[in-house]
């Protein structure tokens, strides 16, 4: 048994603008309590909702009030509707979608849907989305925004729905997200080839969920959450009447809802909006009504015809029932249904009019309800998203892709930069234990030199010199350690920058996939040699430092030896001159190397530049002749459909002149069947009355 549910309605004032505030433009909207209060005329009428906001209470806030028990019924089976309407710049968009900081009802109940999916592991979840523009009375696929034929159709099980509408399936809350985001950017951009003005425009996204236990055969459920921004009813003037029922259809449901035309006929099929949305108002789906209002005293008298008409919203009632997922069963029950008429009709000498209309009815449905698997769905899902990039780019509005890849690729970025900060803080422990070691070994030359000064000297008592010694050894043993602790943070900093590579290799992997971005790609690659430029420099920065410390280790060595009374022969001065003398050189080397690679690493950055530059330059290019071949495949298509048309028109027009000339040919031969049969029934009368004797032939004599 339906429930009878009315209509929620919730009033929102937004707050003035800093620029309305700052020319002085007057507030003549309050709220108190769960009432919009306007000043008009000099009179304050008052306006009770079943809630009421003023435009400083954040969206979250409204959200976790009104809107998450909504969530829930959706997710049991029933359908909801969240819808703002208003007039323009009252402020429907910032409620829905809101911002970055404040994000808007769809962004939570988007967010809150997938923690639900999330919580439900025992349950199989599939679910689509479609959004739809409708204005003027002209239909928008807002995520496919291609040419074909949209039309509104009613399905005895799945009720209303857009034949034509791109249903996109998706699998996680990134995906959903991206989905509602870019058809809103569509919206924005109105497309290319809708004129007028988008305060006219209404949008409806749509999610579609459809739920059953896991390993069970019980039947499921399935419920669409519906999200609406509906534009106000101001025609600006216009006597066009598809711009005129694409603004005031809502107005004459409404009013014959819950108006003063209550009890008449509700007038559904004068508009698209108030077709598609006709299960939300009274109809089978829990409703919302956000009124969206502008404290604006220019907007005084839109706003009262918002708020009257969201009065009207409240008084109605809708048929609410929890809906069962029963594809299988409904194909099953049509194909049985199908088959006996087929034996009917076969039965028949002539065909039934009725019954052949019907038969043509049920054929459709069963395609549709075939259609309606989610095997087929998700076949289908992907052929839209083939088309999508190229239905963009044909709109113009291809520059939001673009924008969604530098979205996903700021995730990439900021993954990096954690990355980076993790290995700055490493550099900085670095650098801080590096100047402790250098600390230490200064430490240990000047302990040394006084070692040695004091051995020289000969005055030294036994027990000082011990004292000297161990203190030099203590400094040794700090050293080492400091110098351990060095080699770790360095190991640690090499996994690091691994990491960090790994990630760019992903990140530059991930950008490589999105065509046509090349400016993108480039930055990405520039980066990644910016840091493998100063990765290496580090490196051969690090490595001059060990041999320097190499160096001083040695001499520090040689002096111990020494102040321990060690002589060196000539041989090993020699020696040990030239193992100097090789680092040394080694040393000089090195920064050769370094100069050469800087040289070349100058040069390949050009080379690349220049590479980067001629791809892009074919890029474009091939883009540019990818769009013409398919335009021209498209023209040669449409003037073949054009030739079958003609060819089928043809066909079909001798098939009829066949079918009249044979059938003009039938009646000919019944009527001379007629008058044969007549002629011979004549002929037996005349052998009766002649007892028998056939009468002579014409001409004959008996
Ligand atoms: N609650 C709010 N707090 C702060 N600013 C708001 C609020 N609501 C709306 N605004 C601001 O008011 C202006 C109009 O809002 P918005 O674009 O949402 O209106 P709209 O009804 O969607 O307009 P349109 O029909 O033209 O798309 C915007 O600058 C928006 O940032």
């Amino acid at each position: 048994m339906p429930e009878n549910i009315s209509i929620k309605v919730i009033g929102r004032c937004r707050p003035l603008t800093g620029e309305e505030s700052s020319k002085g433009v007057k507030s003549v909207v309050k709220v108190s309590g769960d009432k919009i209060l306007l000043e008009l005329g000099g009179k304050e009428q008052s306006f009770g909702f079943d809630g009421a906001y003023s435009g400083e209470v954040r969206n979250e806030q409204i959200f976790k009030e009104k809107c998450e028990t909504m969530l829930q019924r959706t997710t049991e089976g029933y359908n909801s509707t969240i819808m703002t309407f208003g007039a323009t710049g009252a402020g429907k968009s910032h409620l829905m979608s809101g911002t970055d900081d404040n994000p808007g009802i769809a962004p939570q109940m988007i967010k809150r849907l997938y923690q639900h999916i999330a919580e439900k592991s025992n349950r199989e979840f599939f679910i689509t989305v479609s959004y739809l523009q409708a204005m003027d009375e002209k239909m928008m696929d807002l995520l496919n925004p291609h040419n074909n034929q949209m039309t509104i159709r009613h399905h005895p099980h799945k009720g209303i729905f857009v034949d034509g509408l791109s249903e996109m399936v998706v699998h996680s809350y990134d995906e959903m997200s991206e989905m509602y985001e870019q058809g809103r950017r569509v919206h924005e951009a109105g497309g290319s080839d809708l004129k007028g003005s988008r305060a006219r425009a209404h949008s409806v996204f749509s999610i579609t969920i459809e739920q059953k236990e896991r390993q069970s055969s019980k039947v499921g459920v399935r419920s669409v959450l519906t999200l609406a921004e509906i534009a106000g009813f101001d025609h600006g003037g216009s006597t066009d009447p598809k711009v005129v029922a694409g603004v005031q259809g809502m107005a004459s449901v409404l009013n014959a809802l819950g108006g003063p035309k209550k009890g008449g006929a509700i007038p559904y099929r004068d508009s698209v909006i108030t077709r598609v949305l006709q299960e939300s108002l009274g109809g089978n789906a829990v409703t919302m009504v956000f009124a969206v209002v502008s404290p604006v005293d220019k907007s005084a008298q839109e706003t009262m015809t918002t708020l009257q008409y969201a009065q009207y919203a409240k008084n109605t009632k809708n048929h609410v029932k929890m809906n069962l997922d029963e594809t299988h069963d409904i194909i099953n029950d049509l194909r049985d249904e199908i088959s006996k008429l087929r034996e009917k009709i076969a039965a028949q000498s002539q065909p039934n009019k009725d019954d052949v209309l019907k038969m043509e009815a049920l054929v459709q449905d069963l395609q549709i309800a075939k259609r309606s698997t989610w095997e087929e769905r998700e076949k289908q899902s992907s052929k839209y998203q083939n088309e999508r990039k190229t239905n963009l780019a044909n709109k113009g509005v291809l520059e939001w892709v673009q924008d969604s890849m530098k979205k996903g690729n700021r995730e990439l970025q900021e993954k990096l930069m954690l990355l980076q900060k993790e290995k700055d803080q490493l550099t900085y422990q670095y650098k801080e234990r590096r100047k402790v070691v250098d600390d230490l070994n200064e430490e240990l030359q000047r302990k040394i030199g006084e070692y040695s000064k004091l051995t020289q000297s000969g005055k030294s008592s036994e027990s000082e010199t011990k004292k000297k010694v161990t203190a030099v050894h203590d400094l040794k043993e700090k050293l080492k350690k400091e110098t351990d602790g060095l080699k770790r943070l360095k190991e640690q900093l090499q996994e690091l920058t691994e990491k960090q590579k790994t990630e760019r290799e992903n990140a530059k992997a991930q950008i490589t996939s999105l065509k046509g971005n090349a400016e993108l790609r480039q930055k990405i690659e520039r980066e990644e040699r910016e840091h493998l430029e100063k990765e290496h420099a580090a490196l051969v920065h690090f490595e001059i430092d060990k041999m320097k410390m190499d160096i001083e280790n040695l001499k520090q060595d040689i002096q111990m030896k020494v102040n321990k009374g060690h002589t060196y022969s000539s041989q090993e001065g020699e020696l040990l001159e030239v193992h100097v003398a090789e680092m040394k050189a080694e040393k000089n080397v090195t920064t050769l190397q370094i100069q050469l690679l800087e040289k070349e690493k100058a040069r390949i950055v050009q080379e690349l530049e220049d590479v980067h530059k001629v791809h892009k330059d074919e890029l474009e290019i091939q883009q540019l002749q990818h769009f013409q071949t398919f335009r021209s495949y498209r023209e040669m298509f449409e003037e073949q459909k054009i030739a079958l048309d003609q060819r089928y028109r043809q066909l079909l027009e001798d098939a009829i002149q066949d079918a009249v000339f044979l059938s003009s040919r039938n009646n000919e031969l019944q009527d001379e069947n007629k008058s044969q049969r007549q002629h011979i029934a004549e002929m037996k009368d005349v052998i009766t009355k002649l007892g028998g004797r056939i009468p002579p032939e014409p001409g004959m004599t008996a």
